[in-house]
């Protein structure tokens, strides 16, 4: 059932207690309570996304972030690479977390992602072939709202079709379309087409797919959290209910055992306390997980000590490892009246498009920001993989991206009031940067500080000006020239190596898909936070499920990967507990050593000041 206020809970103690209904957090309460009789109570400090029009319909779903009531509404500290910049730092605060919130891309990344985890951590459970045994499970691949004829654009057999999330391929068609696919032939070489990212191949421009199904988002709320699973009784999920610290309910062999969970409405307002009894999961996100665990005394001694929090256990690791996606828009100015932007200028005209999105769920409101997107790698023998190392995770994960919009995409930037666009959204797939996140104060309603160091690398600066040149050798085809018009803006003046990286740093922004504030490490291991079975290290009765424990970005955005790792993460939790009739059968994986100390296949002289401090920490635990 779902609740309102804590006094609507049946009982204070649950065999398990889920920390934010999130992307991840609603997979493993969905899974967790298939089995009648384990009970589960998710807490979530967020609203209900019922009722809320631009969290189902995906063109609006940009309107809800940032500044509202659906987002932590968390900034980050001045950017050094971003001209000292501070940015919205967007997180989704509602059933669904950040995959009600999020722009809808479904990118599962690479096989040699996930063969990397497996690797690093040891447990082959990570690696491509038993993460993608959770895909039909997971993914329910449906007909586009458009019912077009989707043959060549996807490639059957890297799909589910009876799992729980709606993917499709785009819901209606744009004016990029035609030329993209033109350019993918005219320029093979550098932008081939590739029939489906989602197959664990990823490099080549192929059609977009999202989290979209009959025409509306499908959340981890939405789907894992559907009217129909929150009719099992043994399913509890509380909002408004925003977790402050968890409480040490004993000792094991000199180690500390967290069983309890505070929790309150709002500042100021009465605690309560609920306790599992078997384990308690954190998915609190990649901001929210460490928070909590900083609060309840897990983190780094210093840090800890400076905001007047008594340490638990001393694990320096904890909220550092932040990795995220920079973004930059690259917009241009195009002819006629095709592209998206005028749907946002007229009220009319956004009215009589949202009336058809509500009558029949179809129409331009169904589009994601996207129908096609693009993942390259860097030359082998360019300069900056020779000087720098290559920071990929192996020969299939990319070192960039595009994404082709057909409207203004600037986030925080509002649109100009005339004009049509054309964005190519560009990044660097494989940052090297790492920032971090820690408590400014240890009142749990205080938001942390957060530095996401964007920009922070050479290797970054310098893979971000390619990612630019890439789109400007994108619209070289001829298909743009009757086309494209100019570049808009700061845009306009990039034309110089200098120019284009000042360009860049005035402009950037983030893709919002931080990660590894909470890494998975071996078992044994003198750095990360949890083991590769996402139990926290040094301490009993908790576990790690959500971005947070990822080591890295994977080749792709975020939530796909996030939601397999939930799905494998929810068979480790049941491999431990005999009610589930497991003893780790169904983790299909096996832990291969414990590496200790060590990040195999990296070295500090790769990804440079990143790794080094991650190493360091690992010295000082
Ligand atoms: C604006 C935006 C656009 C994005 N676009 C894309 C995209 O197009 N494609 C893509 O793949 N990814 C995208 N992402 C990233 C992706 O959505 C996230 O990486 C992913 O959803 C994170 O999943 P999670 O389970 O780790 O955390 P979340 O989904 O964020 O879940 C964490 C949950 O915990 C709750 N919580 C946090 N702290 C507490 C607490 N103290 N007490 C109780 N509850 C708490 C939160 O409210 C939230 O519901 C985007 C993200 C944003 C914000």
């Amino acid at each position: 059932a779902l609740y309102t206020t804590p006094s609507q809970l049946p009982q204070t103690t649950f065999d398990y207690i889920i920390v934010g209904a999130g992307t991840a957090g609603n997979v493993v309460a969905n899974r967790l309570s298939e089995k009648e009789g384990v009970s589960v109570l998710v807490l979530e400090a967020g609203v209900s996304n019922e009722g809320v029009d631009a969290a189902a319909i995906p063109l609006l779903g940009p309107s809800l972030v940032p500044n509202t009531l659906y987002d932590w509404n968390y900034t980050t500290v001045e950017q050094k690479g971003y001209d000292n910049r501070v940015l919205p730092y967007s997180r989704g605060r509602m059933l669904g977390g950040s995959s009600s919130v999020n722009y809808l891309v479904y990118t599962r990344g690479s096989s040699d992602d996930f063969e990397r985890i497996a690797k690093e951590t040891g447990d082959s459970g990570w690696g491509w072939d038993n993460i993608k045994k959770y895909i039909p499970r997971h993914e329910k691949f449906v007909a586009p709202a458009d019912g077009h004829d989707t043959k060549g654009e996807f490639t059957a057999t890297a799909h589910g079709t009876d799992g729980i999330l709606q993917i499709s391929l785009p819901n209606f068609p744009n004016t990029l379309d035609e030329r993209v696919m033109a350019t993918t032939k005219e320029l093979s070489k550098d932008f081939p087409f590739l029939e489906d990212h989602n197959g664990g191949d990823v490099l080549g421009i192929a059609w977009s797919q999202a989290s979209i199904g009959g025409g509306a988002r499908s959340s981890s709320a939405t789907a894992y959290l559907s009217a129909d699973f929150l009719k099992r009784p043994n399913l509890h999920v509380l909002i408004n209910a925003q977790v402050t610290k968890l409480v040490q309910t004993g000792t094991q062999d000199g180690v500390a055992v967290f069983h309890g969970v505070e929790f309150a409405t709002k500042a100021g307002e009465e605690v309560t306390t609920v306790t599992s009894t078997k384990e308690t999961i954190l998915s609190a996100g990649t901001i929210g997980t460490p928070t909590i665990l900083q609060l309840s005394g897990i983190g780094d001694n210093d840090e800890l000590t400076k905001v007047g929090i008594k340490t638990v256990f001393n694990n320096p690791s904890v909220g550092k490892n932040l990795t995220d996606h920079p973004l930059l828009a690259n917009v241009y100015s195009v002819k006629g009246t095709e592209s998206f932007d005028g749907l946002f200028r007229s009220t009319d005209t956004l009215h009589s498009n949202i009336e058809r999105w509500v009558s029949n769920k179809t129409g331009p409101l169904t589009s994601s920001v996207c129908n096609h997107i693009g993942f390259f790698r860097l030359p082998d023998d360019s300069d900056l993989l020779k000087k720098f190392g290559d920071p990929s995770s192996g020969p299939k994960g990319a070192h960039l991206e595009m994404i082709f919009s057909n409207l203004w995409v600037q986030p925080g930037i509002p649109a100009p009031k005339t004009g049509s666009f054309f964005t190519i959204t560009t990044s660097v797939t494989s940052p090297t940067s790492r920032g971090y996140t820690k408590l400014s104060s240890s009142d749990p309603f205080a938001k942390p500080t957060i530095d996401p160091n964007f920009l922070g690398t050479e290797f970054d600066r310098l893979a971000l000006r390619q990612s630019v040149k890439l789109a400007q050798r994108f619209i070289t085809a001829s298909v743009w020239k009757d086309y494209i018009t100019a570049p808009f803006g700061d845009y306009s003046r990039a034309t110089t190596d200098d120019s284009l990286d000042a360009y860049a740093r005035a402009n950037a922004a983030t893709f919002f898909h931080p990660v590894g504030t909470a890494l998975m490490s071996p078992k044994g291991a003198q750095y990360g936070v949890t083991d590769p079975d996402l139990k926290v290290k040094g301490v009993q009765g908790l576990r790690i499920i959500d971005g947070s424990v990822l080591p890295y970005l994977p080749s792709g955005h975020t939530q796909a990967p996030i939601y397999l790792v939930a799905e494998r993460a929810a068979d480790l939790v049941k491999a431990d507990n005999p009610v589930f009739g497991g003893s780790n059968s169904t983790s299909n994986g096996s832990t291969t050593g414990s590496n200790a100390g060590s990040r195999p296949g990296i070295s500090v002289a790769v990804v440079g000041g990143a790794v080094a401090s991650l190493l360091i920490i690992s010295l000082t635990l």
